[in-house]
């Protein structure tokens, strides 16, 4: 079980080689992490470049997944990055090791408890994607989203830790998975055109059926027949239903932890709200959020403000249900 909020002894100064590494890491995040970045710049310096390192990892993993090479190469490159996740849980990456993101990973995991196997959890995500994988029921999808989104809630509490004697800290790693289905299915909701047109349908096909929405995603333009919008306030139902229970995980976490968790949460919950106003935008492009509103979100996760809402039942807020 995860306890410490910080590692209790004293931690071993950063060297050169660690502290570049984790430049390049930061980079990327912030490079990249479109939403992500705006929770994590919420921490303190140890667990912002530790989260950072966990976030350059996952990048990587996930841009192989969504390059251009071919299968058989894609499965390649995610046994090599698998490889590389093995040396660094043996303790087996130096510090002079030429890898940036595999230097700071194997820095952070000696400063956290990081369950590392979660980033194998991840690799195995990818591969289902790869493998072109397609599910029947939620049941099934659930299964996807645990590996690729479930895990890395996981492997963020390694980061946070729990306050020491929090009532109920037990069921953190629940939370913090469950936390992730609700972003992974936000992000399924947000990129199904996208998605779609890259050939990948990641809604359950019993799901699609029973809304008469079987093809013409990728074109944005569903079948005739087909209510859309009914299967979106379906799914948006089941997210808040998941962020409802992954919020739980708020209150065992340290102000810090708090606020980057109700930060991303936050974020991807108002894609949420805007998705559940107008389900046909998802066909027209990606929704998203302006960056000042994202930054609005953040500052709120700083004072809880935001989570609270979030973590309410969505009834009464006039959006389309
Ligand atoms: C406890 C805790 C912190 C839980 C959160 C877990 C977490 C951050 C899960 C991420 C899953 C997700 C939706 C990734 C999308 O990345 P993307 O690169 O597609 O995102 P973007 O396009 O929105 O930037």
């Amino acid at each position: 079980m995860i306890r410490a909020a910080r590692p209790a002894a004293r931690p071993a100064p950063l060297t050169p080689q660690t502290f570049a590494a984790y430049r390049y890491c930061e980079a990327v995040t912030a490079g990249q992490a479109r939403n992500f970045a705006y929770g994590i710049r919420l921490l303190p310096a140890d667990r912002r470049r530790a989260m950072s390192a966990l976030y350059a990892f996952s990048r990587r993993v996930d841009d192989i997944g969504d390059g251009t090479l071919e299968p058989a190469a894609k499965r390649a490159r995610l046994e090599e990055t698998r490889d590389l996740l093995d040396l660094v849980r043996a303790g087996k990456v130096p510090d002079d090791a030429t890898d940036p993101v595999a230097v700071a990973l194997s820095d952070a995991a000696r400063r956290f408890p990081i369950p590392l196997d979660g980033l194998d959890e991840l690799i195995d995500g990818v591969l289902m994607d790869v493998r072109g994988r397609t599910y029947e029921t939620w049941e099934e999808l659930k299964e996807y989203c645990r590996c690729v989104a479930g895990a890395i809630g996981r492997l963020s509490l390694g980061v946070f830790g729990t306050v020491p004697d929090a009532p109920g800290a037990d069921r953190a790693p629940h939370y913090a998975d469950t936390l992730g289905l609700a972003l992974q299915l936000t992000n399924i909701l947000r990129d199904v055109r996208e998605d779609a047109s890259g050939g990948r349908v990641y809604l359950p096909r019993e799901e699609l059926a029973a809304f008469g929405c079987t093809g013409g995603l990728d074109r944005g333009v569903p079948e005739p027949g087909a209510d859309f919008a009914g299967l979106v306030r379906f799914e948006v139902r089941r997210a808040r239903e998941l962020f409802a229970e992954g919020l739980k995980l708020l209150p065992l976490l340290d102000r810090r932890s708090a606020a980057c968790t109700a930060a991303m949460a936050g974020i991807y919950h108002r894609l949420l709200s805007r998705i559940a106003r107008d389900p046909a935008a998802v066909l027209r492009g990606r929704v998203s959020l302006p960056a000042r509103e994202k930054a609005y979100v953040a500052l709120r996760g700083l004072t809880g403000l935001d989570t609270h809402r979030a973590a309410r039942p969505a009834a009464g807020r006039g959006e389309a249900r």
